[in-house]
């Protein structure tokens, strides 16, 4: 009779038969596809005070009800990141689980917020743009728009555009013009100063603008903290979402790929970037985010900094207690590397109030 656990057999019938895929190639998206995610989530608090706590996200209002209280909210609410981070976990499994790496992101916005633990979320996608990668072969370039509804309601609660590097079945022959297009500009142009804000309210980032605009200066600065990653941010946080991607937690395939290891899920490497900042900053309401870029990967080990530009500033928030600030984050690593990048617009707790 046939042992089949004795490793010889078994390594022949593993050769041997059919493996049920997980995902999607490249060339099973269209224009104009719409996807509905089968998995859902339901917003808890656990979920909520894990991503933010691992992050660094300790902005009060998100976990005390006084502080909810006083900025307007019925009870701490869920905080954008891992509202932003669910919504995009569940649409891994159909979307890029099959491998490639998420490049970037852009019109996040919140239009339903705030959203309260007990939330259950329904996301559907929808595919709006297919491109061949002129440097990657094997690989090729698709964006979705993805709105994260309430279950019940129907009310969206978080939508954007996200593009992921998809592997296609067949690699196609390019003409390698993406690899010229990426040359290093090496004569960068930086101003002579960089001015840091007194504070952290809304008057400290305006005046800094205003202070920088007569001379040749930016508002820059970099954020103290840093956070190592390990096994809870690498592969916890994003399983917590439902996110299967399988760069975050099979170190045997990973290990044969571009990176050579699991990576953080770019959603972490952000919003610890984001709660850097935040702790340097009086927030009130987040905005919205774009233009954002992931660089380069993010591994255990690896140490997630933050630095941050302030645009802009605009007396136009939806309180009279705030207005609104428009920032470029970059997230850097241990060798001062840029990992990640984009633009946030965010109301900042006025002074006065
Ligand atoms: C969720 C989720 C997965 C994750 O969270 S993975 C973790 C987050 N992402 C990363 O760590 C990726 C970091 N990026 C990189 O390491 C490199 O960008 C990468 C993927 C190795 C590619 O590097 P290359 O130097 O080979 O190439 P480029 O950076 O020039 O990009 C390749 C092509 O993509 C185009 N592209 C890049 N960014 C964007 C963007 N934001 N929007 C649209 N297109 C973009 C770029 O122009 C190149 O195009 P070509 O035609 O020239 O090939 C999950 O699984 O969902």
């Amino acid at each position: 009779m046939t042992d089949w656990t004795d490793p010889d057999t078994f390594a022949q019938a593993l050769e041997r038969v059919e493996t049920k895929e997980k995902g999607n190639c490249f060339e099973d998206f269209e224009e104009g596809d719409l996807i509905e995610h089968d998995p859902g989530l339901t917003l808890t608090e656990w979920g909520n005070e894990s991503w933010m706590s691992q992050t660094l996200n300790h902005d009060p209002a998100y976990w005390r009800t006084d502080a909810a209280a006083e900025r307007g909210f019925d009870e701490p609410p869920i905080h954008p990141d891992y509202l932003t981070a669910a919504t995009l976990g569940i649409t891994v499994e159909d979307l890029s689980e099959k491998g490639g790496y998420f490049l970037g992101r852009t019109d996040v916005r919140f239009p339903g917020t705030p959203v309260y633990a007990g939330t259950e979320l329904h996301v559907e996608s929808e595919v709006v743009n297919c491109a061949t990668s002129s440097s990657r072969p094997e690989y090729g370039i698709v964006s979705w728009r993805t709105r994260g509804r309430d279950a019940e309601t129907g009310e969206v609660l978080c939508s954007y555009e996200r593009t992921n590097m998809i592997p296609r079945r067949e690699p196609v022959a390019t003409d390698g013009s993406g690899a010229a297009a990426a040359e290093e500009d090496d004569d960068p142009e930086l101003p002579e100063e960089f001015i840091a804000p007194e504070g952290g309210y809304y008057e400290d980032f305006a005046e800094a603008l205003e202070t920088a605009d007569n001379e040749n200066a930016a508002v820059a600065y970099r954020h103290e903290r840093g956070r190592t990653q390990d096994d809870v941010t690498v592969a916890s946080l994003p399983l917590a979402t439902l996110n299967t991607a399988k760069q975050h937690h099979n170190v045997d395939v990973m290990s044969d790929s571009p990176s050579g290891d699991i990576v953080t899920y770019g959603d972490v490497t952000r919003s610890t970037a984001l709660g850097h900042a935040r702790s340097d900053e009086q927030t009130w309401r987040e905005v919205g985010f774009d233009d954002e870029s992931f660089h380069t990967f993010v591994a255990v080990g690896d140490t997630v900094y933050a630095f941050t530009r302030v645009l802009e500033a605009e007396d136009d928030a939806s309180s009279d207690d705030a207005g609104t600030v428009t920032f470029e984050h970059i997230a850097f690593n241990q060798d001062d590397e840029p990992v990640y990048s984009g633009t946030r617009t965010a109301e900042i707790r006025k002074r006065s109030n």
